[in-house]
């Protein structure tokens, strides 16, 4: 590490006091729309799972395509029965069947179509022979429709499939492909471009000397960015040097140009800064970056700003759970607001024991469910209500924070139980991995009894 010991404070771009986290959100929000999501992208379905439907779209074909059975059994129709019939050909799935002979029940397959003339399938466990070799079936009086899939009976041809902005599930997938889709147009993901780590970091499954830990962030980051929806365009390394990074930096951007550099510590107050250096002083032309904290714990050292006018940055803490709680807490919700990636997905909690808040930050605790289910016998309308003026009292209010920049739904319905986990320490990070629930717990000087209810984000 060779820094020079030179005043880099001085050209520092700071903000002076602690942001709230609705103001720096919204920061974060402003930086990310220099950049704006291009034009829809097609993509096959096998790639398409989670992405974003760029326009709505319409079915070709009925939904199923034709009248069909739901079980195995005897096709005939309605008027013939009850009776003993003769047993003509057997009708198999895939195959377009004969006209049913008068007075005859055919043997049918489970989704085969239903033969002109039938209009109703007897199981065949409900006939006396059970057996599709009898050249004779006895049938009970069976109604017209009865175990009939009707054409057009989930959707008929023209009608909407999927709107416009739907998230892709596997079962919208599917739907997709009955209607005979293989690609789809999808909005298009931020390409986000990660460093991460100091000199004391080393990739996982490399040599780690003394004094070294491995690059959590890299992973940490990833991760997150590919459950929101975003592509990853690389990972680096942060160099030991600020002039090196910068170098690094400036290469990629001209190679990859990223909508976005998401870079993880060497930003808080210490001599070896690498990345607030490189970000604030002249050896990234044309980067105006800021930094400065932001009132909450875990996270609150915090940067941004723009490289050379077109591409945002965003630059996290570098202790692994503040960079974690960091890109829940301010990118999701300011990534779904500007590319309709999946916005934070929040939940009434109600606290299982008593928490004594932060005076002056908000503290994101992590959680665990408690009971597991959710208390249908709580009203839940107010309790939420007495939370989120706890939480609007303090300034930091996550709600309104939430909603306003990512659309998030508004909290409401009956809270879950929720036990926090005691570590509240920013490198706890494998105490952080059992947690199934973000919940930010408001500054305040009193304790919140067992039963507060809180916004919770779930994981
Ligand atoms: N004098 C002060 N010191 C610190 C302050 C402060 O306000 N005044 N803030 C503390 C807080 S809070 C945080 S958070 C950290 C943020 O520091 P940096 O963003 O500069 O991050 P580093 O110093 O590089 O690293 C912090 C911590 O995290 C570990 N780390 C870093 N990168 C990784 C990685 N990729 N994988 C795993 N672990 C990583 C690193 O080893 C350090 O332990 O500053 C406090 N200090
Ligand atoms: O804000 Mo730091 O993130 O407390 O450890």
């Amino acid at each position: 590490m060779s820094i020079p010991n030179v005043d880099r404070r001085s050209q520092d771009q700071s903000w002076d006091g602690p942001r709230t986290l609705a103001e720096h959100r919204g920061q974060v929000l402003d930086v990310l729309a220099v950049r704006s999501p291009g034009a829809e992208v097609t993509v096959r379905l096998a790639e398409a799972h989670s992405r974003v439907l760029a326009s709505e779209v319409r079915a070709d074909i009925d939904l199923p395509p034709f009248a069909n059975s739901q079980m195995d059994g005897f096709a005939v129709a309605a008027a013939s029965t009850p009776g003993t019939l003769p047993v003509g050909p057997t009708v198999p799935a895939g195959v377009w069947p004969e006209p049913l002979a008068p007075g005859t029940a055919v043997p049918i397959m489970t989704g085969a179509p239903i033969p002109p003339g039938a209009d109703t399938v007897v199981p065949i466990e409900e006939t006396p022979e059970r057996s599709f070799d009898a050249a004779t079936v006895t049938l009970s009086e069976a109604p017209a429709g009865r175990f009939v899939r009707p054409q057009g009976s989930d959707l008929t041809a023209g009608e909407v499939l999927l709107s416009a902005g739907s998230r892709l599930s596997a079962v919208a997938l599917g739907a997709l492909a009955a209607a005979g889709l293989p690609a789809v147009a999808v909005r298009p993901r931020p390409r986000v471009l990660i460093y991460t780590g100091g000199d004391e970091v080393v990739l996982p499954g490399s040599d780690r000397g003394p004094g070294q830990i491995y690059d959590a962030n890299g992973a940490i980051l990833s991760g997150f960015l590919a459950r929101v929806g975003a592509e990853v365009v690389g990972v680096r390394l942060i160099d030991d040097t600020p002039a090196a990074f910068a170098g690094h930096l400036q290469q990629d951007l001209a190679e990859l140009d990223p909508d976005l550099v998401l870079t993880s510590g060497g930003i808080s107050a210490g001599r070896f800064e690498v990345v607030r250096t490189a970000l604030t002083s002249d050896q990234l032309p044309g980067a105006e970056v800021s930094f400065g904290s932001v009132a909450m714990q875990p996270g609150g050292p915090q940067g941004l700003g723009v490289l050379g006018g077109t591409v945002p940055v965003v630059c996290l803490p570098g202790n692994p759970v503040s960079t974690w709680v960091s890109a829940v807490i301010f990118l999701q919700p300011a990534l779904a607001a500007q590319w309709q990636t999946l916005p934070p997905q929040t939940v009434p909690v109600r606290l299982t024991e008593e928490v004594a808040p932060l005076p002056v930050k908000v503290q994101v605790r992590r959680g665990v469910y408690g009971s597991g289910a959710r208390d249908a016998e709580a009203t839940g309308a107010s309790g939420v209500a007495s939370a989120s003026g706890a939480s609007l009292a303090s300034g930091a209010s996550l709600a309104s924070g939430a909603a306003l920049a990512s659309g998030a739904a508004p909290v409401s319905g009956a809270p879950y139980d929720v036990r926090l986990l005691p570590g509240t320490s920013s490198h706890l990070l494998a105490e952080a991995a059992r947690a199934e629930v973000l919940v930010p717990v408001p500054a305040g000087e009193q304790p919140l009894p067992a039963g507060t209810v809180l916004e919770g984000i779930q994981l």
